[in-house]
């Protein structure tokens, strides 16, 4: 059965809102990080790493129980790089120790997309942490080096549509590849802290080379010294994936829409928020500012 969400008893909209805070002001702060590019894209990462175990099947995985805390997850190879980002919450979780983790991690992901001009994401809290046992095993996130096939019947675990699936991926614009992470590298001259369809106009507009890179894993790289990953460039190779490319690198407000939508979904995969209220919206730094 889905996870129940849980109440929040006494904790309201403003409340998340200073934890919201709380991450966009480390986010300005703490601005040196990966050569400048900041803790932004690494907290996207996370809030789809512990939602993307999530197996509609046995309703297994998933970001309710916030099980990256436990070392099982957090050590998977898939997601290496993500202590970062862990490192980077966890003053926050000290200094709100009444947000579960799995409500934590997702909305460290909405804080920052948002903060980096992303579209506004509505959020639901009433994630519960789990136990060390619930924690779901390795293996459950995707391999890069695939196809459009692969990709397609990857996403299908979550109930996604090839729609869904195009958008989602329209977060590469956002930070770089870390041969370190995950034997793939770059780019360093194009990667990005800003939320744009500029993945999209890339895939089309630039003329890719499929190469070997040091790790001796084969990537897609232009003269302009921009890279794709293979599940990338899978969206160009692939009719069906292709008509979304086409009409998000067009339409980047449309991109937004989707990408909000498909977003939330991915997040909230396999809860049930019953009738919890509706989503909270939170403003963004600059919209508090007057
Ligand atoms: C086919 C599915 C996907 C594959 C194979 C994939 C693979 C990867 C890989 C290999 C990296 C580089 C990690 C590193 O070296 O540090 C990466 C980074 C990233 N991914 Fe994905 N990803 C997928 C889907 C997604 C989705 C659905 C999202 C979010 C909605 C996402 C957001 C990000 C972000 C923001 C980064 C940059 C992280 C950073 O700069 O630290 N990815 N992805
Ligand atoms: N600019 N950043 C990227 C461009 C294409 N693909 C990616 C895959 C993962 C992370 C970043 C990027």
């Amino acid at each position: 059965a889905l996870h129940l969400a849980k109440a929040q008893d006494g904790k309201s909209l403003e409340d998340f809102q200073k934890v919201y805070n709380a991450i966009a002001e480390k986010l300005r702060d703490e601005d040196e990080f990966d050569g400048y590019i900041g803790y932004g894209p690494n907290l996207v990462r996370l809030s789809w790493h512990v939602s993307g175990t999530f197996d509609k099947n046995d309703n297994s995985g998933g970001s309710f129980g916030g099980t990256y805390r436990f070392k099982k997850e957090a050590d998977d190879p898939a997601n290496k790089g993500l202590q970062n980002a862990a490192h980077f919450l966890e003053p926050i979780a000290k200094k709100f120790p009444w947000i579960s983790h799995g409500d934590l991690y997702t909305l460290a992901g909405v804080t920052a997309l948002q903060e980096m001009q992303g579209p506004k994401i509505p959020w639901r809290p009433g994630r519960v942490d789990a136990d060390e046992k619930d924690t779901p095993e390795n293996g459950r996130l995707p391999d890069a080096s695939q196809d459009g096939s692969y990709v397609r019947h990857y996403f299908g675990r979550f109930g996604f549509t090839d729609q869904e699936i195009v958008a989602l991926l329209g977060a590469h614009c956002l930070g770089k590849t870390h041969l370190e992470n995950s034997g793939y590298e770059g780019p360093w001259g194009a990667a990005t802290n800003t939320f744009t369809n500029e993945f999209f106009v890339n895939l089309l507009n630039e003329n890719w080379k499929l190469e070997k890179n040091e790790a001796g894993n084969k990537q897609y790289n232009s003269e302009k010294g921009y890279m794709m990953l293979p599940t990338d460039y899978a969206l160009v190779q692939d009719g069906k994936f292709r008509k979304y490319v086409e009409k998000y690198a067009k339409d980047q407000d449309a991109f937004f829409e989707d990408f909000k939508s498909a977003y939330v979904k991915l997040l909230e995969n396999g809860i049930d928020f019953g009738k919890l209220g509706k989503a909270y919206v939170f403003k963004t730094l600059d919209e508090q500012d007057s």
